[in-house]
């Protein structure tokens, strides 16, 4: 499919949408399954093959209906709303703003979006996102194929400060902090502080305090906001840009 072409036009409607976005976020209380789309479109990304990536293709009834996409079906619906409104926006760029003003209405940081990305109608096979029930040396397999860092993954695992699992969609059960709707470091605090009554943690959260570089950083993030803000910020535009080169 065809670049965007992102001239001053395009640049409005990246702006409309945004506001669209924001107070369709607000009136849903949707940012935790909104970013969680925008990180599937993008965690597909083979550095390798240079395929997929931030390109809309989790829309395709085939990506979506993946076991670790389950429920994502319904942040897809939501963000049809505003795609009716602004035909011009690609589902690439759409998913990817509804991820980064999810993040920023929920009290997180600011994150960087240049709009761009063309879409793709081409699914990986399944299997390209990480499983919960693994640990550090899966994680490190899944996320360099991505082309990030460790500091990617435990930076960008702060994005479990929001929302929840829920049984009929992964067999997990419940939120990783007290208030799943607020942005901050409290998912870092809670690992550090062990298991705790009716909140969760999953094997690859864990595996964060198994390995020293990975337990490194859930501690500065658990002492620093400022420093997980910073750094997820970077890792969340780094993500959001798998396979595509700003113009
Ligand atoms: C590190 C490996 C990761 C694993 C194994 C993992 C696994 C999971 C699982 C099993 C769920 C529950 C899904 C459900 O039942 O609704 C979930 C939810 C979620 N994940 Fe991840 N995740 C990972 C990384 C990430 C990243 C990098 C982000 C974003 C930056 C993210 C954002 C979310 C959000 C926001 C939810 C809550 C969605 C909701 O409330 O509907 N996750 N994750
Ligand atoms: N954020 N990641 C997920 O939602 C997820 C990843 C892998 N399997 C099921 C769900």
């Amino acid at each position: 499919m065809a670049l965007p072409v992102v001239d001053t036009d395009y640049l409005k409607e990246i702006d409309k949408a945004r506001r669209d976005l924001r107070a369709l976020i607000a009136s849903k209380n949707c940012a935790p399954i909104m970013l969680r789309l925008a990180w599937h479109d993008a965690g597909t990304y083979d550095v390798h093959t240079k395929t997929g990536g931030p390109n809309g293709s989790i829309r395709t009834e085939e990506e979506y209906s993946h076991g670790s996409n389950n429920g994502l079906k319904i942040a897809i619906d939501f963000c049809e709303e505003v795609k009716s409104k602004y035909p011009k926006i690609t589902y690439a760029d759409l998913y990817q703003l509804s991820g980064v003003v999810a993040v920023e209405i929920t009290g997180g940081p600011t994150i960087d979006f240049v709009p761009g990305r063309k879409d793709s109608m081409i699914s990986p096979k399944e299997g390209r996102l990480p499983a919960a029930k693994k640990g550090v040396s899966h994680l490190r397999d899944i996320f360099y194929r991505m082309g990030l860092s460790g500091k990617d993954i435990v930076a960008l695992s702060g994005g479990h400060t929001l929302g929840r699992a829920h049984p009929e969609r992964s067999g997990f059960d419940g939120p990783w902090t007290k208030n799943p709707l607020k942005f901050d470091n409290s998912y870092f605090v809670e690992l550090l502080q062990g298991e705790s009554e009716g909140l969760l943690k999953l094997p690859t959260d864990k595996a964060l305090l198994d390995d020293p570089e990975f337990r490194g950083y859930v501690e500065l993030y658990a002492k620093d906001e400022d420093a997980f803000f910073r750094d997820y910020a970077v890792s969340h535009k780094k993500l959001s840009e798998l396979g595509f080169t700003p113009s």
